[in-house]
């Protein structure tokens, strides 16, 4: 279409949002080429496309976030040109993060108005909008909570109402099932359901075919910045849309053969960390769990209490958890930039509970991080500064006491041609790869320097079908010489597929212990929500869990 030419239309439209001739470019890369995107109103239009395929940047072009080099954006029928997401906002569109961006210690209400109208002296009106919208869509959402005490879901939730609240008739959701679960996942389509029915459009930005097929009406394909195809999904099986995204079949975590040995290579004992202690050593969040930090007695709250359990040679541990339960300060603890306030660690049968970091790395642990941005890179720096991140006194980075950057850049390319890492060279910032690019890189990282304990968190998050199959790949090869693995992750059925066993977390606690073997994903969810599942086996309050770990 060639809005320019064309005249705003009279008649009303069934088009939403129209993207026209979309073409942006980035220094060694055209990350959207000539891309078409018309989403009808009242619909969900998915948009799928391997890692690097352009997607953000077409969403950051309608969110008035980026400048398109050509083309056109048409918003019920008449061309805009966004300068600022508050022009987009201002024309009905609005986007849902995927990191959410919510203030933790005010309310939901104060959330929602935060930057649309003064904080002082909210009126009833806010309030009784919130209650309105909330009502019409099904969102459940509470004006006076605080948002801290809120799960992920309900922040979620929050986030929503947030840009209904500011007129939004277009939603960009970017990967919002990411951190869900099961059935918080089909809550959130029920919500979606209720928007369309209002005649709103949600453009669904997700790599997990399955969903997408479920609550699409509509598929764009895009595929090295330029549009594929459209898919219907009533047509269309999740091994065809993988096919269309990346040319390869969906690929399957399911491990085939056990390699779980009798030796231990990580053994938690009553592992304790309260939410003001352990003093914090590194970049790492706030500890956030369900509920209140300091519980009503006073006393602090244990955001780890009392975890023992021990991962052996070839094992891979899942940890099912909704976030925010403990999954942190485990991690942060076994990486050494968080002190516990009692229990202890050993690793090959070294205590190491009093050693820091670097000594930890140095000795063969190896480190996902859960928050890429924030723990995994230096956003600013290049590609091969960032392979040396975590790894500085470790070949190839270090020859004796001296930095070889020679070696580092050299591990950079080959980690670019193994982890299919797009990008246009090892000397562009961090921050230029898409998502999914930069997950690819920290895996090859990390996977570079053999360890023999490995903390996973998400491994694959944000990461497309086909680089998916790698990661699981390169897990399973280590696993099968011997690696120990924590997994941690919001994806069940990587955690289900992957893991030899599998431990639930709730408030601080490993509560249940699961059968990958046997367990479904919705067993899973039920249990990481609190609720009784009679397929798991519960941990007696009062058992010792050291017996059970062993
Ligand atoms: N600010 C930038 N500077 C340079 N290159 C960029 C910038 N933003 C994006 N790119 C490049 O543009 C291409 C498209 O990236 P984009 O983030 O849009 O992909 P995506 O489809 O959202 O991927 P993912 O699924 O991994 O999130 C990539 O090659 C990326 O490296």
């Amino acid at each position: 279409m060639d809005a320019s030419s064309s005249p705003p239309l009279t008649a009303p439209s069934t088009v939403a949002v129209e993207l026209a001739g979309i073409t942006k470019r980035f220094p060694g890369v055209v990350a959207n080429h000539d891309i078409h995107l018309s989403v009808r109103k009242g619909t969900v239009h998915a948009l799928v496309g391997e890692n690097g395929a352009g997607k953000s940047t077409l969403m950051k072009i309608l969110y008035g976030m980026q400048k398109p080099d050509e083309g056109t954006i048409a918003v019920d029928g008449e061309q805009v040109s966004f300068s600022s997401p508050a022009d987009a906002i201002t024309r009905g569109i609005g986007m849902v993060h995927q990191h959410f961006m919510l203030a933790d210690n005010l309310t939901v209400l104060e959330n929602v108005v935060l930057g649309s109208e003064k904080l002082h002296g909210i009126g009833a009106g806010a309030r009784r909008k919130i209650k309105e919208i909330s009502d019409r869509y099904g969102l459940g959402v509470r004006p006076d909570a605080l948002v801290e005490d809120l799960g992920v879901a309900d922040r979620q939730r929050v986030e929503i109402l947030k840009v209904l609240f500011r007129g939004a008739r277009t939603l960009i959701l970017d990967e919002p099932t990411a951190v869900l679960v099961p059935q918080e996942v089909a809550a959130l389509f029920a919500n979606l359901r209720e928007l369309k029915a209002e005649g709103l459009s949600v453009i669904f930005i997700s790599h997990k075919l399955g969903e997408v097929l479920s609550v699409a009406d509509e598929i764009t394909v895009i595929r090295r910045g330029t549009t594929v195809g459209t898919a219907v999904p009533a047509e269309t099986t999740p091994r065809q849309l993988a096919e269309m995204m990346v040319g390869s079949e969906l690929p399957t975590p399911e491990t085939a053969e056990s390699t779980v040995t009798d030796q231990p290579v990580i053994t938690v004992e009553n592992l304790t960390v309260h939410a003001s202690g352990g003093a914090s050593l590194g970049p790492e969040a706030e500890p956030v769990g369900p509920g209140s930090l300091v519980e009503a007695a006073g006393e602090v709250k244990k955001v780890l209490d009392d975890v023992s359990f021990t991962i052996h040679a070839g094992e891979v541990m899942g940890i099912a958890g909704v976030e925010g339960n403990g999954q942190t300060e485990l991690i942060d603890a076994l990486i050494g930039t968080k002190n516990a306030d009692s229990g202890t660690i050993a690793f090959l049968g070294e205590d190491i509970t009093p050693w820091p970091t670097r000594k930890r790395r140095e000795s063969g642990v190896g480190y996902i991080p859960e928050d890429r941005h924030r723990q995994g890179l230096l956003l600013e720096a290049p590609l091969w500064e960032n392979r040396i991140l975590g790894h500085v006194t470790e070949a190839p980075n270090a020859k004796g006491f001296w930095l070889n950057p020679k070696g580092a850049q050299d591990d950079t390319r080959r980690i670019v041609e193994e982890y299919d890492v797009r990008t246009p060279g090892i000397d562009v910032t961090a921050a230029s790869l898409s998502g999914g690019n930069q997950q690819k890189l920290i895996v090859g990282r990390e996977m570079s320097h053999n360890p023999k304990f490995l903390i996973a968190a998400h491994p694959t998050r944000g990461v497309d079908v086909g680089a998916q199959a790698q990661i699981w790949d390169r897990i399973r090869e280590a696993r099968r010489e011997g690696l120990a693995v924590l997994l941690i992750s919001a994806d069940l059925d990587e955690l289900i597929g992957l893991s030899d066993t599998l431990r639930v977390i709730y408030d601080g606690r490993l509560v249940a212990d699961a059968d990958p073997a046997t367990v479904t994903p919705e067993e899973l969810g039920s249990a990481m929500t609190g609720a009784a599942s009679g397929h798991l086996e519960h941990v007696e309050e009062e058992a010792a869990p050291e017996d059970e770990a062993r």
